[in-house]
């Protein structure tokens, strides 16, 4: 007998009731569905699994990911960068890096989170060339990564590395921020820089702060004024991806908005941006996805 509240019967007797054809129709099932049959289940949310790499993201510990319509984007653009089944392990150490799988987009923001020595820096490295990564783990615009010089990839990735003071070539701030544009071509040889040039470049300055400090050594910098330094750096040569490593480390907000305003500026160019950081709070809300190891 089916008597008692709605309830207590939807918990013990619903395969019965929808027998007896008195569940109402989920919205959208198809019509002519055999009473009896299962439910079809929603939709899965369209982020998840494929656009996280490692472990689930705790509920709290990370932002929940701003979801992309994935099926629109994988119709509409192929992904830049795939990361399939990679694990690493440095010579002699144990796996800095295991079972991870990510794709980026065009216009992805992506933010790479995880704890201390959880391989953040050793994924990027990896993508860049500046390890080996294993055949077939990385592709890169649908080729394997593992065949690509590194110059070809510096050509399409730029990266920024956790150490500003890594990059610093040049005596001052404008000469730094040119470099890029000349390769190592001496100063004397070197040729005009065009008039976009000179335009990005005092553009760059501008969003980060740093047109007054042109004749400084980028040395003499502050922290924040050289992590800032090193991602301009970057963004004078237009690149399908930016990879920047901690690049608001010890900044205070208002350098974290300079950051995060250059960022936006490199999406509107068309760019995507993977960021490795352990401020994903304050970046969230212009996140498009995450990846947490
Ligand atoms: N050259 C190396 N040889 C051996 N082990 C290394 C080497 N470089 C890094 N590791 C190890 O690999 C692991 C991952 O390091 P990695 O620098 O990628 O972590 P991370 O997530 O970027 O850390 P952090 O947040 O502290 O910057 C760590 O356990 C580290 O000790």
């Amino acid at each position: 007998m089916l008597d008692g509240p709605p309830g207590e019967l939807l918990r013990c007797c619903e395969e019965q009731l929808a027998q007896l054809g008195l569940l109402p129709r989920p919205p959208g099932e198809a019509a002519g569905a055999a009473a009896g049959d299962k439910p079809v289940p929603a939709a899965t949310p369209p982020h998840s699994a494929e656009r996280h790499a490692g472990k689930p993201i705790a509920a709290g510990s990370v932002p929940a990911a701003v979801p992309h319509a994935e099926g629109a984007r994988e119709s509409a653009a192929s992904p830049l960068l795939e990361v399939d089944s990679l694990t690493f392990a440095y010579p002699g150490g144990r796996e800095a890096l295991h079972g991870i799988h990510a794709k980026i987009y065009p216009g992805d923001w992506v933010l790479l989170t995880g704890e201390n020595g959880s391989g953040k820096t050793t994924l990027s490295r990896l993508i860049m060339g500046l390890l080996p990564a294993p055949a077939g783990s990385i592709r890169w615009q649908g080729e394997d990564i593992k065949g690509m010089a590194v110059y070809r990839r510096a050509e399409q990735i730029g990266y920024v590395f956790q150490q500003p003071e890594y990059m610093f070539t040049a005596p001052n701030v404008w000469e730094e921020l040119i470099y890029s544009l000349h390769g190592g071509v001496p100063v004397k040889k070197r040729r005009e820089l065009s008039a976009a040039e000179q335009e990005r470049a005092r553009f760059l300055l501008e969003k980060a702060g740093l047109t007054d400090r042109l004749h400084m050594s980028p040395y003499l910098l502050s922290q924040g004024e050289k992590r800032l330094l090193s991602v301009i750096s970057q963004l004078m040569l237009p690149r399908a991806l930016y990879i920047l490593d901690e690049p608001t480390s010890g900044m205070d907000y208002a350098a974290i908005d300079r950051v995060i305003g250059l960022c936006q500026h490199m999406l509107e160019e068309g760019s995507a941006i993977l960021m490795i950081t352990h401020d994903p709070e304050l970046i969230k809300e212009h996140a498009t996805s995450f990846i947490h190891l």
